[in-house]
């Protein structure tokens, strides 16, 4: 059975292509490669480079291949940049996914699963929150997110699409064997800009505000393990081809950290020295954000593993050392 995978080359969609050949499905991979990279698919991937907003391109994958299910990762996803270039994310992120949904329907593949963000709700004054909490976007790039999940709503009562959204925070950590990880460029993401300095790659981490009201002034989130976050995507999958119904899950881990608690974690993990200094509060940053992740254990019988802040930067940290220059002149794998 193929599971088309839109965004399998970059860091969450690549560890979905990974675990869907370990479960003896095929992945079919569109990507651009915009952010993602080539050398984290697997050669037991079928890939086809180019855009999703590409309708020929996208029929043409369709028309090759006997799709049954999907998997949407592609997207633009940083808050800042999308302050600043709104209509660019609405382009990528909602018409990507327009295109995707026309083909989709066209080849009458009714079936998706796709990555959102915890981030709609912005900070909800009860944590954890459910997904009850009210949706309350506050940026580009989150109105996008929120936007598509009202266009596969509309499009489960006119077509009889099926779907799942699954809105997650902060995705850190990597396969174990250090095979694929994170390589963003450049990098936005706290765990991986902290084993950075950790290497020596970066003088020091800028803490983005110590003025919030928390116990030590610094943010507080929600870290996720990739590989569980993928484990959710695959029991989503599972509960649309048993027939189950369109809905929206949170996926996290039910516990927060400060940034200056995952800066210990990361001294405690590696054993090197790591030069903190003190900087502004980044737009877009609420103090605290914990998600429940009750509903998606209930209903998908999903079961985080990698839940210790420690794994999870053990993991990623085992990927940058295995890899300090990221994908960067390494070879595909066979
Ligand atoms: N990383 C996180 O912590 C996190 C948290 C919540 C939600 N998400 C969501 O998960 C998804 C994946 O995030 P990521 O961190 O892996 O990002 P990423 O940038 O590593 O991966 C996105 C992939 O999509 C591809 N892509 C982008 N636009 C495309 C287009 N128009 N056509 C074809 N391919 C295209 C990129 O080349 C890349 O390989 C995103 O939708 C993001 O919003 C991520
Ligand atoms: O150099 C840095 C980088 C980050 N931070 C802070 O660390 C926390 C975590 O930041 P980051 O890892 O960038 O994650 P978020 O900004 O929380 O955003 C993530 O979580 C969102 C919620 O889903 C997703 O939508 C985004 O794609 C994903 O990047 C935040 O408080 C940042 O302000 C720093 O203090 N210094």
């Amino acid at each position: 059975m193929s599971v088309l995978v839109v965004g399998g080359a970059g860091y969450v969609g690549s560890h979905a292509v990974h675990q869907l050949l370990e479960q003896g499905k095929q992945p079919v991979v569109v990507d651009n490669l915009q952010t993602g990279h080539l050398e984290a698919l697997p050669r037991g991937a079928v890939f086809y480079k180019g855009d999703v907003r590409d309708r020929a391109f996208m029929r043409n994958v369709f028309k090759r291949k006997r799709i049954r299910q999907v998997m949407m990762f592609s997207a633009h996803s940083l808050v800042g940049e999308s302050i600043e270039n709104p209509l660019q994310y609405y382009d990528n992120n909602v018409f990507g996914i327009q295109v995707l949904l026309e083909t989709m329907i066209e080849a009458n593949v009714k079936k998706i699963v796709f990555s959102s963000t915890a981030a709609v709700y912005r900070e909800p004054e009860e944590v954890p929150f459910t997904e009850e909490a009210r949706a309350n976007p506050e940026s580009p790039y989150e109105e996008t997110k929120w936007a598509i999940e009202k266009m596969m709503k509309w499009c489960e009562k006119a077509h009889g699409l099926r779907y799942v959204s699954l809105r997650y925070f902060n995705a850190a950590g990597a396969r174990s064997g250090g095979l694929i990880g994170e390589d963003h460029r450049p990098e936005t993401h706290l765990i991986p800009i902290i084993l950075e300095a950790a290497m020596g790659k970066r003088e020091a981490v800028t803490v983005f505000g110590e003025d919030y009201p928390t116990a030590d002034g610094t943010c507080i989130r929600d870290y996720i393990h990739v590989e569980d976050v993928i484990a959710a995507h695959l029991k989503a999958l599972n509960h649309l081809k048993k027939g189950g119904h369109s809905d929206v899950f949170n996926l996290g881990s039910s516990e927060g950290f400060s940034i200056k608690e995952i800066i210990e974690a990361a001294r405690t993990v590696t054993g090197k020295q790591i030069t903190v200094t003190s900087g502004e509060r980044r737009a877009g940053g609420p103090a605290r954000l914990i998600v429940s992740s009750e509903k998606a254990k209930k209903m998908l019988g999903w079961e985080p593993k990698r839940t210790d802040i420690h794994t999870i930067i053990k993991d990623a940290w085992n990927w940058h050392s295995l890899n300090p220059q990221g994908y960067g002149g390494r070879p595909r794998m066979s």
